[in-house]
């Protein structure tokens, strides 16, 4: 969590079906355990039918926020949202029956890893933020739990709690053709689902100010290509030059070319 903002962050059920999962999540991310709102500023963890959610308890703050793979607007965009087209397919390098690894060293909600698994690649995500982390966690055994095409994706989803700076200096797998990168950045999207998000997540995540020692990591690591996701018109992380850049209406993707994918 980021020093500049004070913070009541805490697990709470409004139900006592999920006090067992509230404590289980409160004890591993070392929160406490609220069965009432608490006063004031802060920010909640609840579990409800629809799984874990995030949200402020400030006058005026917008509504919760949860990863939800099964309906919604995933959903709607893997039916509908343009598949091998899409500007972070293109990005990784999905073309014809091109499928790389991709290592999604910035997971975040893994709405950027869930296009890219849809479309056939295996996906690791990295998150460091335990928070953040949760909620993917949470929405992943979801989709899982769905079954169909959804939960085949998840399948193909791994996600692991770390910082991933650490995590590629000490890599022992094999190395990922792929890694997208998509460090905290402000005022990117406008749209009011990323404002919301973007409210609730500042004060958790921060700026991502390590963004360039990110981008040296990856650079190491990556096999063929690393790619990095920012706002249209913000400058590219301070390091290695991109090779190529795509743009689309809001953001565009730096391309840090290393191999010819095949
Ligand atoms: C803008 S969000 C990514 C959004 C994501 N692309 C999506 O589609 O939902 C950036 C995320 O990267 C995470 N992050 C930044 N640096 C990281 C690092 N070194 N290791 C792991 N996670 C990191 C932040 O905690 C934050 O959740």
């Amino acid at each position: 969590m980021t020093d500049d903002m004070p913070l009541t962050l805490a697990v709470n059920w409004r139900d006592s079906r999920f006090q067992v999962a509230a404590q289980a999540l409160a004890a591993r991310l070392q929160l406490p355990v609220l069965a009432d709102l608490p006063d004031g500023a802060g920010l909640l963890l609840e579990f409800d039918d629809d799984g874990l959610a995030l949200r402020s308890t400030e006058d005026g703050a917008p509504g919760a926020v949860r990863v939800d793979f099964v309906n919604g607007a995933m959903a709607h965009r893997r039916q509908f949202g343009g598949g091998a087209g899409q500007m972070v397919a293109r990005a990784v390098g999905i073309r014809g029956s091109i499928r790389p690894t991709v290592l999604d060293a910035t997971a975040g909600l893994g709405r950027d890893g869930f296009v890219i698994a849809s479309l056939g690649c295996e996906v690791t995500l990295l998150e460091r933020q335990p928070v953040i982390a949760a909620l993917l966690e949470d929405g992943l055994q979801r989709a899982r739990a769905a079954g169909g095409e959804v939960a085949e994706i998840a399948t193909r989803m791994h996600l692991v709690h770390c910082d991933a700076i650490a995590a590629m200096g000490d890599w022992q797998l094999e190395l990922p053709q792929v890694i997208h990168l998509d460090p905290m950045f402000p005022h990117r999207d406008k749209s009011a689902l990323v404002k919301k998000e973007m409210r609730l997540f500042r004060p958790l995540a921060g700026g991502d100010d390590d963004a360039p020692e990110l981008l040296a990591a990856a650079l190491q690591l990556a096999s063929h290509r690393v790619v990095v996701k920012r706002p249209r018109k913000a400058p590219a992380i301070a390091g290695q030059r991109p090779s190529a850049e795509m743009a689309g209406q809001s953001s565009r993707y730096d391309i840090y070319g290393k191999k010819k994918l095949e």
